[in-house]
């Protein structure tokens, strides 16, 4: 696999207008799946979907506790961000991904960077190319911006600021839904929740995805299966389908496009937190034949100052904790450097010492 971007796009100068699948982009099953042998179909039932849970119901809470035992994700509506403003930062990535590949490149993400233009970062665990581009943006996006827009840049930066309040406002909300379905309530149990427990100082990144229709959708894959190393992950998806989960360990469900819905997923910070109650939930991107796609998610974690790990009120003499505290930098160099085996390797040994039941915890180890 070419190993920089540049070279990727020099042997595909723009992959998205090909009129076939290079081999380098199709996929064999196997090289999907991190457990590779494990029976994996897709979904044919109907009846089982994503719960939405609608965000003004007095029973929101309940819906969140059990999609996030059950699931690892969930859709909300009625989440108070304005429709108005999907629209705009949906434009937003659109305008930047029609950029020509030149000028998108000269916002490319550096070797060891985090920012910029690229493919995914978990490109390099895989040896098939994805059908996809991707712009990350953490902190400010005014310099990249200024890379791609000269002119113009102001304006656009302007919406991807909008977005990140918006977002933050929401991810707090649901931060407080998701441990209050924990049984976490109180806010000197969140420290890091600041002295209004909204969340101030937590930290965010956000993810534009594009998806070019493909010739040969079938072999292709968009973003390959991982979880996100969030605690947890808000995305937006344009009206095309293309978001599959993992459910449990074995069909991948599509989740559709809910108009003025989002996706709320757990991440693996999220895991740990929760001592494995709430899992993270594996998931992918597939493309489409004759539409393009496009996601946005923001990825959403603690301040870096603060170590991650099972909640007090989660752990006990027959709940040992299961993960070691980490930051959020820590845990994102883990995962840059052992992808699906992250969560295992801040996995803390349970002693056998008779007061934990083995099995007790044996469904909680599912990626890696
Ligand atoms: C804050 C984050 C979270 C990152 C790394 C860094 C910036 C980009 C994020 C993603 C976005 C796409 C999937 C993922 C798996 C990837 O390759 O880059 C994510 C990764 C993670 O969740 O680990
Ligand atoms: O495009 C999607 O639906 C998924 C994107 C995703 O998983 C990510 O950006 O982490
Ligand atoms: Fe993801």
């Amino acid at each position: 696999m070419p190993s920089r971007l540049s070279d990727a796009f020099r042997a595909h100068p723009d992959f998205t207008s090909l009129q076939e699948l290079p081999d380098s982009y199709a996929w064999n099953q196997r090289d999907d799946f991190p457990c590779g042998d494990a029976f994996v179909t897709e979904s044919e039932s109907v009846s089982e979907s994503v719960p939405i849970i609608d965000l003004n119901d007095p029973n929101a809470l309940q819906g969140i506790g059990y999609a996030c035992k059950t699931w690892g994700v969930f859709q909300v509506i009625n989440h108070g961000v304005p429709t108005s403003l999907l629209d705009m930062v949906e434009c937003t990535s659109r305008t930047l991904f029609s950029l020509p590949v030149q000028q998108k490149l000269k916002a490319a993400r550096s070797p060891d960077g985090v920012s910029g233009y690229g493919f995914a970062r978990i490109s390099s665990f895989f040896s098939k190319l994805m059908w996809s581009e991707g712009f990350t943006i953490v902190g400010s996006p005014d310099e990249h911006f200024r890379q791609l827009w000269p002119q113009d840049y102001n304006n656009y930066c302007d919406v991807i600021k909008e977005y990140k309040e918006a977002m933050k406002k929401l991810a707090g909300r649901l931060m407080w839904l998701v441990l209050g379905s924990l049984g976490i309530i109180a806010k000197q149990d969140v420290k890091w929740a600041g002295p209004k427990g909204d969340f101030n100082e937590a930290t965010a990144a956000l993810q534009l995805n594009y998806y070019p229709a493909c010739p040969d959708p079938d072999r292709a894959m968009g973003l390959a299966a991982h979880t996100d190393s969030t605690l947890l992950t808000i995305l937006y998806q344009n009206n095309t389908s293309g978001l599959q989960v993992l459910k449990d360990g074995a069909r991948w469900v599509t989740v559709p496009p809910v108009p003025g819905g989002l996706v709320v997923n757990v991440g693996d910070l999220m895991h740990i937190l929760s001592n494995g109650s709430y899992q993270s939930v594996l998931h992918r991107a597939m493309v489409n034949r004759t539409r393009h796609r496009l996601s946005i998610a923001y990825l959403y974690g603690p301040p870096n100052s603060v170590k991650i790990s099972p909640h007090p009120k989660l752990v006990g003499p027959t709940h040992p904790p299961l993960y070691r505290p980490v930051t959020w930098n820590e845990y994102l160099d883990t995962k840059a450097k052992h992808f699906n085996k992250a969560l295992s390797s801040v996995r803390v040994c349970v002693p056998l010492n008779g007061l934990v039941d083995v099995n007790e915890h044996n469904n909680s180890v599912r990626v890696g």
